[in-house]
């Protein structure tokens, strides 16, 4: 065969197999712009950097929820507004929540295991036991709250280190949390100028500003194959991050003693002399670390450094959370946990923060095993479904001025917590974020203990940093920033 033998072959393949598809497909699909043969809608995805505000003019044009054709078999659906995306995680939850397997990205990486896209039994058991582990986490010799102490008093020294000049501190914040990982999974911290921990919190950087359910790569597997491919990037990341990992559980491996449990490796260790075997093996507890790594580090570095770029913008913001630790702790002791119920103005501040930054818009991609009717129409079976967290975090018949900064809208008249239903950037639901208590722990200790000792200043002569969303992977980001960490 010549090679346009060949190319023509594979052409009318295609079109067979895409009139199959087609034929099979359910009626009644969620509306949405008209795929081409082949390509689908790609064409009609985002490219800006800011994907999930490019999702929105779907919205407009077809309500909440909403189909597009990805590449030549897959069905992509958008979920807007919090009662489709509530009705979805809650009311239709167990149909819900499942991960897709389908996108070549994902399947290339996971395998459909651990934690974050592994699916049944054993997701749950893993689920189960990881959530365990954190809530009690007296194990070694360190509770989880002083390990964040600790670390923040390493932070601040470092950040005093700089002077009072003007830095981009996001990196430094990111060691931070990710020691916070580090201890909690390996029992150890590493040290913020080690050139390993370095190399590994570019790859998480590289992970979480790279991948996306909507890479081309997923739709078209044979573009990974070629040289520049974002997802190569993002395979060369994780291999290093699971060559880290597989080295220290070999390390934990050799060193086990039952009777004195150091870390997370370790209870995992113990848990495989009795769980279920399926569950808790060697290749499912390297998939949790990993996943516990990935996620428990971006998320929340992310969402303090633009903690930290909002109260340097609204300094009225920064002088009433200082005021509020100083009234109520002093600047003789450390804030701690013990001080929650004190610092509402605080925890107002670290909820507008996670509500306005909306550090994951859009929720990684769920599917259905079976075709779902859902809000009138049907979603195919294994598509993959995006929850637009975005949609309802800065909702204008949710939240009035959404755009703005306001922790106010967190409080009562009398400055109590005022609980916010439609306050989720954490989603909902059976698979919804896990580390969540982790994150707000962490937050509220580095914030207060940081707030205690700095004031986070606009550099002199220089203009009042963006708050522009960057989305170009699984993170909103702030653009890169300055700031001058004065102490108090
Ligand atoms: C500000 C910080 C964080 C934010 C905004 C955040 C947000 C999210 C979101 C939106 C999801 C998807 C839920 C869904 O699919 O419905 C998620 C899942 C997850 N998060 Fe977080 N997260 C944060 C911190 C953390 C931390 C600190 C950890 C780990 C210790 C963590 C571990 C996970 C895991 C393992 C999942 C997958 C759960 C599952 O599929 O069952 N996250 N997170």
């Amino acid at each position: 065969m010549t090679a346009l033998e060949v190319l023509l072959f594979l052409v009318v393949l295609c079109i067979i197999l895409y009139a199959f598809v087609l034929s099979r497909s359910p009626k009644n699909l969620p509306p949405g712009p008209k795929p081409l043969p082949i390509i689908g809608n790609i064409l009609d995805l985002p490219r800006s950097k800011q994907a999930y505000k490019d999702f929105l003019k779907y919205k407009e044009k077809y309500g909440d929820v909403v189909r597009l054709v990805l590449g030549p078999f897959q069905t992509f659906i958008l979920v807007f507004s919090q009662k489709a995306i509530h009705k979805a995680l809650i009311q239709q939850g167990n149909d819900f929540k499942f991960r897709p397997t389908t996108l070549f990205v994902i399947k290339k990486i996971f395998h459909g295991n651990g934690i974050f896209f592994g699916n049944g039994d054993v997701h749950q058991k893993l689920r189960k036991l990881t959530l365990v582990t954190l809530k009690d986490f007296g194990v070694g010799k360190k509770s989880l709250e002083e390990r964040i102490q600790d670390e923040t008093h390493i932070l601040a020294d470092e950040l005093e280190s700089y002077g009072g000049q003007p830095r981009d501190i996001r990196k430094t914040l990111k060691r931070a949390v990710a020691n916070i990982i580090a201890g909690i999974i390996y029992g150890s911290r590493l040290d913020y100028g080690d050139p390993e921990f370095i190399r590994l919190i570019q790859n998480i950087d590289t992970i979480f500003t790279v991948t996306s359910a909507i890479l081309p790569e997923n739709f078209f597997p044979f573009l990974a194959y070629l040289p520049n491919s974002k997802a190569r990037k993002v395979f060369n990341a994780f291999d290093d991050i699971s060559r880290y990992a597989r080295r220290r559980i070999k390390e934990h491996r050799e060193t086990f003693d039952p009777e004195n449990i150091r870390d997370f490796v370790d209870l995992y260790l113990k848990a495989e002399e009795h769980e279920d075997e399926e569950a808790v093996n060697e290749e499912n507890m390297f998939r949790v670390i990993v996943d516990m790594f990935n996620a428990g580090t971006d998320t929340t570095a992310t969402a303090l450094a633009w903690a930290i770029l909002y109260l340097m913008t609204n300094p009225d913001v920064q002088d009433k959370c200082q005021k509020e630790i100083i009234e109520n702790v002093g600047s003789g002791r450390a804030v701690s946990l013990s001080d929650k119920e004190r610092l509402q103005y605080l925890d107002a501040t670290i909820k507008e923060t996670l509500r306005l930054a909306c550090i994951a818009p859009l929720v990684p991609p769920h599917t259905v095993l079976e075709d779902t009717q859902f809000e009138g129409s049907t979603i195919p079976k294994e598509s993959t479904i995006i929850f637009h967290l975005n949609s309802v975090l800065t909702d204008p018949n949710i939240w009035e001025t959404p755009e703005e900064f306001h922790p106010e809208r967190f409080l009562t008249e009398e400055g109590r917590k005022k609980e916010k239903e439609f306050f989720i950037p954490f989603s909902i639901g059976p698979r919804s974020c896990l580390g969540k208590h982790l994150a707000m722990m962490e937050l509220f200790l580095f914030l207060g203990n940081l707030l205690q000792r700095f004031k986070f200043k606009i550099p002199p002569g220089c203009q009042k940093p963006s708050i522009e969303r960057v989305h170009t992977g699984i993170t909103c980001q702030p653009h890169p920033y300055q700031v001058c960490v004065v102490p108090n």
